[in-house]
């Protein structure tokens, strides 16, 4: 959390009323900038200025806060003393929530510092009163450790300041006595994830932040765990909701940053159709409506994207916004590394074999079209790899990732094959090149199991949506399961305790109803959460089931985007460029990872891929805008960053060999 932003813009409304609840004044900014502030008694105040209007300051006591919407840059505050409500609209998720806990936490301070009693207080009130000076307000001071931890206590229910109050919920506790429930001013939710993580952005990813922010359009890439998608997130949490529109070339990736799907959001079905039909079917009342509003648009997994979709929705926004600029004056914002999973297409073109018939009229990349020339403005490449800790896994990753198997590498990974990784009960995921191998596969393995099913079914908010909600919500529509059963967790419940995305455990018993589940690390009873997900049209639908899913298999290209704990691969069917990559590199370490029957041959990279990267690092040290790795020194400071993503210069001038 960033201690300083006591400030944020957005949308406000402030509505005053009178004892009946009649409303008798309203001022409305489009473009506000809230500050927190304090007088000269000390006294906090919300300071909202804008256009025209002189800024409005309110004091900070006895507040209710509304934040349920936050997830959508909405949320409200209603002040007891001034008798006002302030609404809040179209502020960047995470700025929201954000400014808000620094509300709270310096609320929760001032309540339970052991600070100036009321009668100081008075004392002070009225000399200030008899001096005659004006009132003076000053920023208020950066959250300090101690006023963090006052709050962390309070919001764990230890402490006895009921302010800012929530929503009116009341908590049950045992026996009889109740009390106030804690403060909730953040609502774990797709759309914020980013708020729950601890982790903070690195100076390379500051960067590309810096240049989203700014309104540049962008493509950054970089090895898979380099954090790409985690800095989608940020990227989505610090813009206006209003004009951004998140999508992914799959629907996985879609959940992992809480939006909808490329295809979804473009309206021009599989982009097969010509041109004008393109133009006819995105300009219909939704579709047109969704393009026109568009004013940012978010595309992770961009190597999945074929070149000729990619030039057709450039068009259509043209055309739709009436509007010349490269895609009708949108901000373009996509990530991806081509080095692993290429657009899906309906021949083989791409396989092994087809490059060497040279036939390439099938499938481009987005990054071959002239389209992508003229709409990128800027490219960044990270480097730092996140999901693996251990370099020498790195190192092997990043060679692999370019088509390259060293004796020692094929050694490395060969041994891997007798290593055990289940550990009680929990069995490796197998990965598969094919995706109707993994659903036998979990199917069969259920089969197998002699225990009673429990089926659990999904609730939607809307039954028209299902089919959106399967391909985009991790969780199924209907989940069976029995004692046994290998299960991924799919949600982040619990960083500290191994409770995220991708954890890996057994059915053990059923309470009440419910799995008992063994991770790694603890048992958890697992029951019914919530997902999001915005549809084209930004109308916000959920499913509701337990974010459990059957793990004994998946395939390759459905854990695309996925960071995995323990896992097993064969990779002998594999036929795509970079889908060995992408099963190798879903592993967090050596030692969760079992690859069968490892053969080189198994393991190639796109030569276009690789001349395109060549090019792109080129670009990227000519240009004034130096990549971070060039920033962090400049005098070997990108060769060794090259050599730790396993390119070295001559390498990287060299046409592609792969060893066997
Ligand atoms: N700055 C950071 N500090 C600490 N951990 C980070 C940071 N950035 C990302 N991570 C963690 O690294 C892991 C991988 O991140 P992420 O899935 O975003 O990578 P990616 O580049 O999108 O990978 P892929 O190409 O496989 O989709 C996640 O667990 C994420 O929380
Ligand atoms: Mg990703």
């Amino acid at each position: 959390m960033d201690p300083n932003n006591a400030s944020l813009s957005c949308v406000a409304n402030i509505v005053w009323t009178n004892s009946l609840g009649t409303t008798i004044k309203k001022v409305a900014y489009k473009q506000a900038t809230l500050r927190l502030v304090r007088n000269t008694l000390k006294e906090m105040f919300l300071e909202v200025s804008g256009e025209k209007v002189n800024p409005i300051k309110m004091k900070l006591k006895g507040i209710k806060v509304h934040s349920k919407f936050m997830a959508e840059g909405k949320a409200s505050i209603q002040f007891t003393d001034e008798k006002c409500s302030c609404f809040l609209s179209n502020a960047p998720p995470g700025l929201l929530v954000q400014f808000l806990k620094v509300i709270f936490i310096k609320i929760t301070s001032d309540q339970t510092s052991n600070g100036e009693s009321k009668e100081d207080m008075l004392k002070k009130t009225r000399a200030h009163l008899l001096s005659g000076k004006a009132n003076q307000f000053d920023d208020i001071s950066p959250v300090t450790n101690a006023e963090l931890a006052r709050a962390k206590k309070m919001a764990s229910g230890n402490g006895s300041v009921t302010t800012p109050s929530p929503p009116q919920k009341r908590k049950r506790l045992s026996g009889e006595e109740q009390r106030p429930a804690p403060k909730k001013l953040y609502v774990p939710s797709p759309l914020t994830v980013a708020s729950m993580e601890p982790e903070t952005l690195n100076a390379e990813q500051k960067m590309i932040l810096d240049a989203c922010v700014r309104g540049r359009s962008v493509f950054f890439t970089g090895s898979a765990g380099t954090g790409k998608s985690f800095l989608l997130r940020k990227i989505i949490s610090t813009l206006p909701p209003d004009g951004t529109v998140a999508t992914a070339s799959t629907g996985v990736a879609a959940c992992l940053i809480g939006g909808t799907t490329l295809h979804s959001f473009a309206g021009i079905g599989s982009g097969e159709a010509s041109l004008s039909r393109c133009y006819e079917m995105a300009t219909r009342a939704n579709s047109g409506q969704i393009w026109r509003r568009c004013k940012r648009l978010i595309i992770d997994e961009i190597s999945m994207v074929d070149g000729s979709y990619f030039e057709k929705i450039e068009a259509v926004a043209r055309y739709v916004r009436k509007c010349d600029k490269p895609f009708g004056g949108i901000q373009l914002i996509l990530c991806g590394d081509f080095f692993q999973l290429p657009p899906v297409v309906k021949q083989d073109s791409f396989s092994r074999n087809a490059l060497t018939q040279d036939d390439n009229s099938v499938m481009r990349f987005s990054f071959e079209t002239k389209t992508w020339q003229e709409c990128v403005q800027q490219s960044f490449e990270l480097t730092v790899v996140h999901r693996q800790k251990d370099s020498n896994f790195v190192s092997i990753l990043n060679s692999i990732r370019i088509g390259r198997v060293t004796p020692q590498i094929r050694d490395t990974l060969t041994a891997t094959s007798k290593q055990r990784i289940e550990m009680e009960g929990i069995l490796a995921t197998q990965l598969c090149s094919h995706t109707n191998d993994a659903d036998l596969i979990n199917q069969s393995k259920l089969n197998n199991l002699s225990g009673e099913e429990k089926t659990y079914h999904a609730i939607d908010s809307d039954a028209y949506m299902t089919k959106q909600l399967d391909q985009q919500v991790q969780a199924p529509g209907k989940l069976v399961l029995k004692l046994g059963a290998q299960v991924m967790l799919l949600k982040n419940l619990n960083i500290a305790e191994g409770l995220v995305n991708g954890a890996r455990g057994v059915v053990t018993n059923f309470v009440q109803g419910y799995p008992l589940v063994k991770f790694k690390k603890r048992d958890l009873l697992v029951k019914p959460e919530k997902w999001s997900i915005k549809t084209a049209g930004a109308v916000i639908v959920t499913r509701s089931q337990l974010p459990l899913k059957l793990a004994w298999a998946f395939s390759i290209h459905k854990s695309q985007g996925l960071t995995l704990d323990c896992v097993e691969m064969s990779l002998s069917k594999v036929f795509e460029a970079g889908q060995a990559y992408v099963a190798l590199s879903r592993a967090q370490s050596l030692d969760s990872l079992r690859v069968l029957d490892f053969d080189g041959k198994q393991v190639w990279a796109n030569p276009k891929v690789l001349e395109y990267y060549r090019d792109l690092r080129r670009q990227i040290r000519d240009r004034e805008y130096i990549t971070p790795m060039a920033v962090k020194k400049k005098d070997g400071g990108l060769k060794k960053s090259l050599s730790a993503m396993g390119l070295t210069k001559s390498l990287m001038s060299k046409p592609l060999v792969t060893i066997n």
